[in-house]
């Protein structure tokens, strides 16, 4: 018997959007092209400024829309072929498919924008290193569904995992590895155990950190084993029941920076760009124009990666940190440096008390935030009153916001500086100085 077709059922099936042209006149930070129909924006993922594109409306909106790029049908000529195979698919990279002397320029407006109440055009200047072949750590997620093996980084807005084969942004050496990883574990008889995989190079060489969700046999663990022989690496494990890998002093890895050597945790934070790095702790070094009288704060100061740098320079440095274990290391790297003019403390630095054990007479700030900013932090900073304030932001929004406040009590905004960590992707790493403005000098 024939079913009639049910009235509400098919009254829901939304039919699908015409496909219309679209000039493009904008672009977001987020790699999105704007155009603009009767005043109302819409946003086309991977179309470009200059283009006429066809396009499929995905996601109506009451202020703007969202499309689907269909087709371009006059490109521009910032327009390049994507160098990853993935690109498509893969959400880690947002701008293969520009230029990159037009990233950056997308970059810098962006960030002017950002900024725009207290800093001028002119004083933006950039740091940059290699386009592609500088990330130094990845972490490759594990899908394991049936018969069905996926290993790699999420999907473009969604939680599906691209199983990749290459990853140009990858240093060469964790590149080289990527198919190998790919074929070992698709063929591992325990992949169900396995969880995440880390990859890492640093001055000690490459490691591979498996995460695992259950113990492996002996057997399965040679074969690991006799893998990262063949291929060079090192081999850590991190068990079911580990929210760390237990390692000690002597199995810590190790980078130098600025003349001085930083040993971490593998599973600790360091700068993924290690030439953006040694860029980036220089001219910190450079804005700050340190000298033997500076008393100097270092604010979530990890191990040390800027601390030791400044030490070389000034009078002493106070590094403050919220991870006893990182402060624990970081004053390991102080005894492998042979400094004694620095001091660590481990405190929170969303609170406003962690300022107790600072004492007075500091002349120089430098900061280095996650991406909430410092903003709880900046009352005991204007307190200190010191005569420079160097911040290295990874979120341009706090940073704004942050440096309004600064500005608002006494400093104003002297150098800016897009620093070109993450070529490709949408990231933006700025480091700002802020002066004691002249009505406010002691
Ligand atoms: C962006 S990293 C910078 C680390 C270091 N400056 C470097 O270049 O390697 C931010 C650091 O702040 C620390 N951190 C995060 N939240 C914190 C808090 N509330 N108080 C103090 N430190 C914190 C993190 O553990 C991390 O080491
Ligand atoms: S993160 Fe790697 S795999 Fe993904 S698009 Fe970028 S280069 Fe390709």
């Amino acid at each position: 018997m024939k079913r009639k077709p049910n009235r509400r059922q098919v009254s829901k099936v939304a039919s699908p959007s015409p496909i219309s042209d679209y000039n493009i006149d904008g672009l977001t930070h987020e790699a999105k092209g704007v155009a603009r129909v009767n005043g109302k924006v819409v946003f086309i993922d991977g179309a470009l400024p200059g283009e006429q594109v066809s396009a499929q409306i995905t996601k109506p909106g009451r202020r703007f829309d969202e499309a689907k790029l269909v087709a371009i049908l006059t490109p521009s000529n910032d327009r390049v072929s994507p160098k990853c195979a993935h690109y498509e698919k893969c959400g880690g990279c947002r701008f293969q498919h520009l230029s990159y002397p037009m990233q950056i320029e997308s970059k810098k407006a962006w960030l002017n924008n950002q900024l725009r109440n207290i800093s001028s055009q002119e004083a933006l200047s950039v740091l940059q290193g290699r386009e592609f072949g500088y990330r130094r750590r990845a972490r490759l997620s594990l899908r394991v569904k049936g018969q069905s093996i996926e290993l790699g980084f999420k999907e473009k807005s969604s939680s599906s995992i691209v199983d990749i084969k290459q990853c140009p942004v990858l240093t060469a050496s964790l590149e080289s590895l990527i198919k190998p990883i790919n074929r070992f574990v698709k063929t591992c008889p325990e992949v169900s155990k396995l969880g995440h995989i880390e990859l890492l190079e640093d001055d000690n060489g490459v490691s591979v950190l498996v995460r695992l969700t259950a113990g492996l046999t002996a057997t399965i663990k040679d074969q690991w084993h006799a893998f990262a022989v063949a291929h060079g690496f090192s081999l850590y494990w991190q068990e079911a029941n580990e929210s760390k890998v237990a390692l000690s002093a002597l199995e810590m890895r190790r980078y130098d920076v600025a003349d001085t050597r930083i040993d971490f945790h593998p599973q600790d934070f360091i700068q993924i760009n290690a030439e953006m790095n040694q860029k980036m702790v220089s001219q910190a070094v450079a804005w700050l124009n340190l000298s033997a009288k500076d008393l100097v704060l270092d604010l979530f100061c990890g191990a040390g990666n800027f601390t030791f740098a400044f030490a070389q320079q000034a009078k002493s440095v106070i590094g403050i940190e919220l991870l006893p274990s990182m402060v624990e290391n970081a004053k390991r790297n102080q005894h492998l440096n042979g400094l004694e003019n620095v001091n660590f403390i481990a405190a929170d630095l969303t609170k406003r008390e962690s300022a107790s054990d600072i004492p007075k007479g500091i002349t120089k700030v430098f900061l280095d935030p996650p991406r909430a900013g410092a903003f709880e932090f900046l009352p005991n900073i204007i307190n200190l009153s010191p005569d420079k304030i160097l911040y290295v932001s990874c979120n341009a929004s706090t940073l704004a916001r942050d440096a309004e406040f600064l500005v608002a009590n006494g400093y104003q905004v002297d150098k800016v500086s897009l620093m070109e960590m993450f070529p490709q992707t949408a990231h933006v790493e700025t480091m700002m100085l802020l002066q004691k403005s002249s009505k406010q000098k002691r």
